[in-house]
C-alpha cells in the first residue's frame, strides 16, 4: 500500500472510514483522524442505503453513490451488489440518462478518460495518464447516442462509467482493471453547445476522416499499450460509426458493440424463455420490429442466425420471417436502392407500408419489438392489434430510459387485458390488473455484458464471434427457473446476477476454446467455478 495517514483516508481503492481496526490505526497512523468508533462494513452498509434512501429525487441518489465511488470504492460495490435490485436504476438505466443529460451541472470529480480532438496525435501519452497499468476492458462512447435521448457529447461519460461500474458488480471484473472512456469529437447539440457548464469542446461534431483518423490512433494506441486481449466495447455510438467501427475493428481487435450484440444477446435469451410459456419454436415465430438501428437490426440477425442453425434453412429463407419498421414504414424490397446497408437483408418483398398499425395488422406479427429510441410508439391500437392476432402476444419496449420506452407495462398488460408477455429495457415496477399481479421482466443487456466480458477475459480469448453470443444467449435462458416462469417472467431476477453472470461466462468460455480462440491454456476442467474464483469481491481487506 502506497499511503499512510490523512492520503489513506482519501484514497477511495483503500479508504475503509470507520471500519479500520485499532491496530490498523496504528500502524497507519490513522489515530486521532477518525472518532474512537469501530464500525463494521456490515453496518456501513446499512447505513449508507439509509442515506441513499433518504433521497426522493433519483438524481440525488444517483449523485450519493457517485459520492461514495469516489470516497469508499469497496463500500461502494458492497452496497451495489446487496441492494442490486433496488440501485441498477439509480446508477444505471433510468437515472444515468438524467445524470449525463445534467452531467455539466453535477459535475463534481471527473471519473474515466477523456480523450478529444486536441489529444489527436498524444491518445498513447493520454493512456499513460491513468493511473492503472493493467485494464481488461475499456467502454467507450463517443456519445452521439445516449440510450434514446441522442446527442449528448463528452457529457455521455456517464454511460462508460455505468457500465463499467456493472463489469464489477455484476460480473466480477476487478475495479481497477476497468476504464471509462469517452471520445469527444465535439457535439451537434445546440442546447449544450450554447451551455456556459458544458464540459465537452464546443464545436460541430468532426466526421469522415477526421473522425476516421481519431478513432484509429485511438484503436491502435489501446493495443499498443495494453495487449491484444483488451476488450473495447462500444457503447453509444450513432448508428453509422457503430456498424463501421464494428466491421473495421472485429478482425484486428477484441471488440464488441453492446447496443448491436448485447443487446441481441439479451433478446435471444428472453425470445427462448418465452417459447415455454407460447410454445413453438423460433421459426414459428413471426417478428416485427419498430426501430431498424443498431439494436433492432442486431437482434433481428441474430434470431434469424439461431434459428437457421435449429432448423438448417439458409440465412436468407429464415430471415423471411423478420420485418422491421423504420421512420418511413415497413423495409420492403422496393425501397431497397435508398436504405442504408445494415437494412438491406431485411427488405423484403411486400407492397409499401406506411406506419406501425398498418404493418402489425398486415405482417401479424407473433412478437412486437421496440428498438426506436422513441416513446409511446406502441399505442393502445398497436396493442389492442397485437392481442387479437395473438393469445399471448410478445411485446418487448426496448428503448431507454423509460421516457422513450414505447410503451409502459401498465400499457402492455391493460390495452391486451393481461394476456401480453411483456419486458422492457428500463426498469417497470409490478402491475396490478383485475386483481393479478404481473411482474415485468427488465429485457436490457446489462444481464449479458458483464458475464460475457468475463468469460472473454479469464479465457484470454482474442476475438469476438457470433457463437459466443448464442453461448452467452443460452446461458441466461437457462436460469429462468420454473418460479420465474409462473410469475409471466422471461429473465431471471437481478437478485442473483453474480450466478448467473458466472454461468454465461463459463458458456462463452467453453464455446472460445472449441472454436480455438481461448489462449488461456490448459483449459479450466469447471469453468462454472473457474468463473466464481476469478470474481472480485468487494470485502474489505485487512492492512498490516
Ligand atoms: O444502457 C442501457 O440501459 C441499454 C443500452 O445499452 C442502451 O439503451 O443504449
Ligand atoms: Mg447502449
Amino acid at each position: 500500500m502506497l499511503f499512510s495517514g490523512y492520503t489513506l483516508l482519501r484514497d477511495p481503492h483503500f479508504n475503509k472510514g470507520l471500519a479500520f481496526t485499532e491496530d490498523e490505526r496504528d500502524a497507519h497512523y490513522l489515530r486521532g483522524l477518525l472518532p474512537p468508533s469501530v464500525i463494521p462494513q456490515e453496518t456501513q452498509v446499512k447505513k449508507m442505503i439509509q442515506h441513499v434512501r433518504q433521497y426522493q429525487v433519483p438524481l440525488q441518489k444517483y449523485m450519493a453513490m457517485m459520492d461514495l465511488q469516489e470516497r469508499n470504492e469497496r463500500l461502494f460495490y458492497k452496497l451495489l451488489i446487496d441492494h442490486v435490485e433496488e440501485l441498477l436504476p439509480v446508477v444505471y438505466t433510468p437515472t444515468v440518462g438524467e445524470a449525463c443529460q445534467k452531467y455539466g451541472s453535477i459535475f463534481m470529480h471527473p471519473q474515466g478518460l477523456y480523450i478529444s480532438l486536441k489529444e489527436k496525435g498524444k491518445i498513447r501519452e493520454v493512456l499513460r495518464n491513468w493511473p492503472e497499468k493493467n485494464i481488461q476492458v475499456i467502454v467507450v462512447t463517443d456519445g452521439e447516442r445516449i440510450l434514446g435521448l441522442g446527442d449528448l457529447g463528452c457529457q455521455g461519460m456517464g454511460i462508460p462509467v455505468g457500465k463499467l461500474s456493472l463489469y464489477t458488480a455484476l460480473g466480477g471484473v476487478r475495479p481497477s482493471a476497468c476504464l471509462p472512456i469517452t471520445i469527444d469529437v465535439g457535439t451537434n447539440n445546440e442546447k449544450l453547445l450554447n451551455d456556459e457548464l458544458y464540459i465537452g469542446l464546443k464545436q460541430r461534431r468532426a466526421t469522415g476522416q477526421e473522425y476516421a483518423e481519431l478513432m484509429h490512433e485511438f484503436m491502435t494506441a489501446v493495443k499498443q499499450t495494453y495487449g491484444e486481449k483488451v476488450l473495447i466495447q462500444f457503447e453509444d455510438f450513432a448508428n453509422h460509426n457503430a456498424f463501421n467501427l464494428l466491421e473495421k475493428y472485429r478482425s484486428t481487435h477484441l471488440v464488441f458493440n453492446d447496443d448491436i450484440q448485447g443487446t441481441a444477446s439479451v433478446v435471444l435469451a428472453g425470445l427462448v424463455a418465452s417459447l415455454k410459456l407460447v410454445g413453438g419454436n423460433l421459426a414459428d415465430h413471426r417478428f416485427l420490429f419498430l426501430g431498424a438501428g443498431e439494436a433492432g437490426t442486431g437482434i433481428a440477425e441474430l434470431i434469424a442466425l439461431e434459428t437457421s442453425k435449429q432448423t438448417n434453412a439458409p440465412l436468407e429463407e429464415v430471415r423471411k420471417n423478420i420485418w422491421l419498421v423504420d421512420s418511413k414504414g415497413l423495409i420492403v424490397s422496393s425501397r431497397k436502392d435508398s436504405l442504408q446497408h445494415f437494412k438491406k437483408p431485411w427488405a423484403h418483398e411486400h407492397e409499401p407500408v406506411k406506419n406501425l398499425l398498418d404493418a402489425v395488422n398486415k405482417i401479424k406479427p407473433t412478437v412486437l419489438i421496440g428498438t426506436s429510441g422513441q416513446g409511446r410508439t406502441f399505442t393502445k391500437e398497436v396493442i389492442e392489434a397485437m392481442a387479437s392476432i395473438n393469445k399471448r402476444p410478445i411485446i418487448l419496449s426496448l428503448s431507454n430510459p423509460t421516457s422513450q420506452s414505447e410503451c409502459t407495462a401498465e400499457e402492455a398488460y391493460k390495452w391486451s387485458q393481461g394476456r401480453a408477455i411483456f419486458a422492457s429495457g428500463s426498469p417497470f415496477p409490478p402491475v396490478e390488473y383485475e386483481g393479478k399481479v404481473f411482474v415485468p421482466g427488465q429485457a436490457n443487456n446489462a444481464y449479458i455484458f458483464p458475464g460475457f466480458g468475463l468469460g472473454l477475459i479469464m479465457s484470454g480469448t482474442i476475438r469476438v464471434h457470433d457463437d459466443l453470443l448464442l453461448a452467452a444467449s443460452e446461458a441466461l435462458a437457462a436460469q429462468v427457473s420454473q418460479e420465474n416462469f409462473d410469475k409471466g417472467l422471461i429473465y431471471p431476477p437481478f437478485t442473483n446476477i453474480r450466478k448467473i453472470s458466472a454461468h454465461i461466462a463459463a458458456n462463452v468460455a467453453a464455446k472460445a476454446y472449441e472454436l480455438g480462440l481461448a489462449t488461456r491454456l490448459p483449459q479450466p476442467k469447471d469453468l462454472v467455478k473457474f468463473a466464481e474464483s476469478c470474481m472480485y469481491t468487494p470485502a474489505y481487506r485487512s492492512y498490516r
